[in-house]
């Protein structure tokens, strides 16, 4: 999978040469390029905002610096190995007035081959670039979650570390990615190690025996119980009003 991020903070999406994503990376399992959005700005002070037009506090992003970054994007992927002379990416453009990401989208995404990202600052991007980037190749606009972040960086990180261990090899085993929370719309189960008691609190007796049957039982069971609790709304409306019975025969 190719992915390109383009900011006014590049460093800002260093955590992405570090762990599984950086080995990836190393691995040729993905091919990261991070743009900063100045380069694309030509006056003497590499100007990325103004003023907004109808007032209002703060600024917004320019509308060109923008475009030539994206068109720079798409140029440079293009002249990839084996890319297709009309390839374009899937542009995600993370806001807290998006779509909601979830685990369903981000294998979605996972499915893409090429993917950018354009992380907004200040009051967000002149409207027009979300035209202008429509008409040339799939906008998603994303949020994490109902809440206000200063910027799209933080939630590229995310993005990028939800969608890339979902890629073939990144997560050595292939079995972590089962049972996980959201994976099959059930919250995980509870996890222990040693030692077998540790301050006076017990290890559950199933998880100590061989037992594999019950232990899965088990697990299924805290998964429900813990959803119900945490997450009610994950599940269906029988059983998030106590219906338990009928999902832990599942
Ligand atoms: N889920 C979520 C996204 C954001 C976000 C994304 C981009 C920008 C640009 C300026 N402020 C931003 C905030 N906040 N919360």
């Amino acid at each position: 999978m190719r992915l390109d991020v383009v900011s006014i903070f590049p460093e800002y999406l260093a955590p992405l040469d570090l762990s599984l994503i950086g080995k990836a990376r190393r691995d040729g399992l993905l091919d990261l390029a991070v743009h900063d959005l100045r380069d694309f700005a030509h006056d003497r002070h590499r100007t990325v905002d103004d003023t907004p037009y109808g007032g209002g506090a703060g600024m917004v992003m320019k509308p060109g610096p923008w475009a030539e970054a994206l068109d720079h994007v798409v140029t440079q992927g293009r002249s990839r190995d084996n890319s297709a002379v009309d390839a374009v990416p899937t542009l995600i453009i993370p806001g807290p007035g998006g779509e909601p990401f979830t685990q369903q989208i981000a294998r979605e995404l996972a499915d893409e081959p090429w993917l950018a990202f354009a992380c907004g600052r200040y009051e967000g991007i002149d409207e027009r670039v979300y035209e202008w980037a429509g008409e040339r190749m799939p906008v998603r606009v994303l949020s994490l979650g109902d809440y206000v972040l200063n910027g799209g960086e933080v939630a590229v990180l995310a993005m990028v570390e939800a969608i890339a261990r979902l890629l073939p090899g990144v997560i050595g085993n292939a079995e972590s990615l089962i049972e996980e929370s959201h994976e099959d719309g059930l919250l995980e189960y509870p996890v222990y190690t040693k030692p077998a008691e540790w301050d006076g609190r017990a290890v559950p007796e199933v998880l100590l025996g061989g037992n594999h049957q019950a232990i899965a039982k088990w697990r299924h069971e805290q998964r429900i119980q813990r959803t119900a609790a945490r997450r009610p709304d994950l599940l269906p409306p029988a059983a998030a009003t106590g219906g338990l019975a009928e999902l832990e025969e599942r």
